[in-house]
């Protein structure tokens, strides 16, 4: 240990908590982990979950004496649930993350990647299996945060086991249906809930022919009424989903592939559906197994006992919190919110005897956008959810409900049979007023406004201190985190000027994000900077960011800046300014493209400086490299119909094309390029994807390459090469990587450098092309998800050395920064985002670093002797490399398009 755990362990007698905060953080990660077990408890957290994970930042939070370690089995860092649906518009489980490994290591948080097997109460250890070996774990204290799993209804022939069957619930599950997805038209999902809904939402963006079955008469049986969940519902099937309410599912049918159908009883009648996909979201069991095996006492409806403190009724040495705890025996939460609640008043008494927090009640209060719609239930305590108030009627409550279908808008607020109090209510539609009307129902009166005022919208005037909240101090700005408003507030005087700063204080936002995106956290931020005197963000009036502002404009339908001002900022007396500030902003929420007005050269130069400024920030270059030579490389030269013969003409972007093995994960670069296309109409899609290129190349440091522009776009799937159409196996002439199992690549070579030459002049190019354009792989990684040549996938605790979010002492990028973009995956080179010729140097091709990537498409460029000469010569010549490189590169732009003027146009 070093000298400074020395002389902090003389100083702890008498130093204050600032004094030994400041000295453990000047020790490094490793003493810190040695320093906590020398001195204090040994905690292990076994599921890494977000209610394990808030298990952790808490106790960290409230005690620096603490060893803890995480057993987790997902590869993934913990990662936000509720957002799980959200993955298919980025497919970044970065974006999921609640925190990192990397984290972990920083705060001395041990984490051990496994199944946690067995808990020996008498010995205090846990046996984990990680993949084999079996590692046993002390502890002091155990908390088991191991979440829940998937319920399958019991169905004839439904099992995990048949091909096409799939429970959602882990971004593995995800993967799993997308890939199913590639095959399959018509999906059904079990299950109207929470959960169904959320999988019902993954299949429709698939693209799949989605059908909802639903057990109870109406959807969200749970949450909301008949006449809410009938709104839901049609607002679902305008969008092209089907609902079947009241079914029962009889049986599943099979086939050769696996599923080919699912049996049900609808309105007295028989029908099979048609469906290769099922997603069963039919509801969840506290995961309990390890619970039962050690012996400890269960709750009537499952789950570990425990008392207000979080503690197990059997063993005061070990804790649980979340969907697997079962408060004094009786109903297991299965929402975020009650977690994180429960993390806290664990971590008050195990690190403080005389804590007098309790856990009492639950708020089980949610709020969602479902398949674009906004839904609410909410209430002052759970009896409102478990006696059903929300359905009652008679003497027992006073309801009142407004409904305007036609809006899909659906009101109704829950009172006592006298009016005095709001016991809860539910808001389809527009959810604007959940977190009013929320603070009200946990308050004990209406606060001077009647029934049918609070219908009407009118709010009991609360002291908001001026900032346009209406919530008082302690009201909940965040329900999920239970996070007051003057925590948020605090969090901004001392310096929180974002929401992404907010969020690392205060937690607030980090759930379903609805207090940010339809919630009063902007008017908070916004007023409490200006009280303040910070200038941040865009404007005075509107101290966000310009993306944060377009994302709250986009969720709320605000198109004016009079209109964004009222619900989001700040009326501030520079309102001119404030206008001109804004910008382009203005135009683009309000409907115009950016490149409006401009013709069809000036589009292609917007673009091109739009282009550069994404990849500077988003570090995406080498998978837009990637999409544009996937677009161009189907180019057979022995073809003349435009179209059929392949190359640079957009058609990537269909199915067929997209879906190809060989094109794996390039949906998300299309997918980041489609707001460019709809800014900037003129421009095609094949001059896009080639323009990216270009510009990623350049922009890492790379050649300039002499572009030219104009391609036409291919109109549809039939523009598409047909997968075997090059006479390669299914990835219409593509290259691979690696031979398939029975040694021969697509072609049918049985070597690499043969392999190459077949697909390579098929498209034109010599010996020299195809050693300048692999050159490419100086940039870029792979990942086990996509082509799977790797065992390294998405994400840091899948990442190699020099993919995870911060090499340290490695800097990627071309001018020297870090930006890694999405962590994870294994690349060719250390510096994978810097256009050079690192590639080429024996530190790479001698494969002595088993932590770069070298596949045999690229060892045969060394070894072949046509080859080779190439090879040896961009070692030596990065200018050689470049020139060669611009050169074959505009050729595999050019190839196969059609360009309109004839000559192209250039910049
Ligand atoms: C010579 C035959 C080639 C083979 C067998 C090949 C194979 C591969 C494979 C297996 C990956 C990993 C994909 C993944 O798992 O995400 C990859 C990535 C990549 N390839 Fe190639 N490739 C070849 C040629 C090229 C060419 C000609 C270019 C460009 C001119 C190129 C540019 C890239 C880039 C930039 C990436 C990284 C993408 C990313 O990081 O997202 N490749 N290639």
């Amino acid at each position: 240990m070093g000298s400074a755990a020395s002389s902090l362990k003389a100083a702890a007698a008498s130093a204050s908590d600032q004094e030994l905060t400041d000295a453990l953080a000047q020790l490094d990660p490793a003493d810190l982990a040695k320093l906590k077990t020398a001195l204090g408890i040994n905690v292990v957290v076994v599921g890494w979950g977000p209610v394990g994970h808030a298990v952790v930042t808490k106790l960290l939070a409230k005690s620096a004496a603490m060893k803890i370690t995480v057993i987790t089995e997902e590869s993934y860092p913990a990662y936000n649930r509720v957002k799980l649906s959200s993955f298919f518009e980025h497919r970044d489980p970065n974006k999921l993350a609640l925190s990192s490994a990397e984290w972990c290591r920083e705060n001395g948080v041990e984490l051990v990647f496994g199944r946690a097997s067995k808990v020996d109460r008498a010995a205090k250890t846990v046996d984990v299996d990680c993949g084999g070996e079996t590692k046993t774990v002390s502890y002091d204290e155990l908390v088991l945060a191991t979440g829940s799993k998937a319920w399958l209804p019991p169905v004839p022939g439904l099992s995990l086991e048949v091909a096409g069957v799939f429970v959602y619930r882990t971004i593995s599950d995800i993967f799993q249906i997308t890939e199913r997805a590639k095959f399959s038209k018509k999906a059904v999902v079990i299950g109207g809930g929470l959960l169904g809904l959320e999988a019902a939402k993954a299949a429709y963006d698939l693209g799949l022919e989605t059908t909802i079955l639903e057990v109870a008469p109406h959807l969200m049986p749970v949450q909301l009424d008949l006449d809410a969940g009938k709104i839901l519902q049609s607002k679902i099937e305008a969008l092209g989903l089907k609902v079947k309410t009241g079914v029962k599912v009889l049986g599943v049918e099979t086939g050769s592939d696996g599923l080919t159908g699912v049996k049900i009883e609808a309105e007295g009648q028989e029908e099979t559906l048609e469906a290769t996909l099922l997603i069963v979201g039919a509801g969840v069991r506290p995961r309990q197994e390890l619970a039962e095996m050690s012996g400890l006492e269960l709750g009537g409806r499952g789950g570990i006992k425990v008392d207000h403190r979080m503690r197990s009724a059997t063993d005061e040495h070990v804790w649980a919190v979340g969907e697997i705890a079962s408060f004094n025996g009786g109903m297991c939460y299965q929402l975020s919110a009650p977690g994180y609640t429960q993390a806290e008043i664990l971590a008050d008494h195990m690190t403080n005897p005389k804590a007098e927090s309790k856990f009492a009640d639950a708020d089980l209060s949610t709020k969602l956008k479902l398949l674009g719609v906004d839904v609410a239930s909410f209430g002052g305590s759970s009896d409102f959810w478990f006696k059903r108030q929300y359905s009652s009627s008679g003497e027992e409550i006073m309801s009142k409900v407004s409904k305007d279908e036609a809006a899909g808008v659906y009101k109704k607020l829950v009172f006592t049979p006298d009016g005095t109090k709001l016991l809860g209510g539910i808001l389809v539609g527009d959810i604007s007023a959940f977190a009013p009307l929320t603070a009200v129902s946990k308050r004990s009166d209406l606060g001077g406004v009647s029934p049918d005022e609070l219908m009407a919208g009118q709010m009991p005037k609360v002291d908001d201190g001026g900032d346009g909240t209406n919530l008082g101090d302690d009201d909940h700005v965040c329900n999920c985190h239970s996070v007051p408003k003057k925590v948020i507030r605090d969090a901004i005087m001392k310096g929180a000027h974002t929401f992404e700063e907010i969020k690392k204080c205060t937690k607030a936002g980090t759930g379903c994000g609805t207090c940010i995106r339809n919630g009063p956290q902007p008017k908070l931020l916004a007023h409490t900077l200006n009280a303040k005197g910070v200038e941040a963000g865009v404007c005075k009036s509107l101290p966000f960011t310009h993306d944060d502002i377009e994302d709250l404009a986009k969720a709320r339908q605000l198109k004016s800046y009079d209109e964004l001002v009222s619900h989001l900022g700040y009326p501030s007396a520079a309102a001119e300014s404030d206008k001109t500030a804004l910008g382009g902003l203005l135009d683009r929420i309000g409907g115009k493209p950016k490149g409006e007005g401009l013709d069809h050269l000036g589009q292609l130069k917007a673009l091109k400086e739009d282009l550069w400024k994404f990849v500077d920030k988003m570090n995406c270059n080498p998978i837009l490299v990637r999409l544009a030579w996937h677009d161009a490389g189907t180019y057979d030269k022995s073809k003349t119909a435009f179209g059929e013969r392949g190359g640079a003409n957009g058609s990537i972007r269909f199915s067929p094309e997209i879906s190809m093995g060989a094109n794996n994960g390039l949906d998300k670069g299309v997918k980041y390029l489609e707001p460019f296309k709809a800014d900037y109409p003129l421009v095609s899609y094949a001059d896009l994807y080639q323009m990216a290129a270009a510009v990623s190349i350049e922009h890492a440091g790379g050649p300039k390459i002499d572009m030219k522009y104009g391609r036409k776009d291919a109109s549809g799937p039939d523009d598409c090469p047909g997968r075997q159409s090059r006479g390669t196996a299914d990835n219409a002439g593509l290259p691979d990587a690696e031979p398939g199992p029975d040694g021969a690549f697509g072609c049918g070579a049985k070597d690499a450098a043969t392999h190459l030459r077949n697909i390579f002049y098929r498209m034109g190019f010599d010996d020299k092309g195809i050693v300048a354009l692999s050159g490419a792989h100086t940039i870029g990684r792979a990942f086990k998800e996509r082509s799977g040549t790797v065992k390294e996938g998405y994400g840091e605790s899948s990442a190699c050395p020099y993919t995870r979010s911060m090499p340290k002492g490695c800097p990627i990028r071309n001018d020297g920064g870090y930006g890694v973009g999405m962590p994870g995956g294994k690349s060719w080179t250390t510096k994978w985002l810097k256009f050079d010729n690192e590639y080429f140097q024996p530190s790479v091709y001698e494969e002595k670093d088993k932590d770069l990537l070298w596949l045999s498409s690229d060892r045969c460029l060394h070894q072949d002797e046509g080859f080779k000469q190439y090879f040896m010569l961009y070692k030596d010549d990065q200018a050689a490399f470049f020139r060669d490189f611009a050169e074959a590169y505009k050729q595999l732009s050019e190839q196969g398009a059609e360009f309109e003027p004839e000559a192209g146009l250039t910049l």
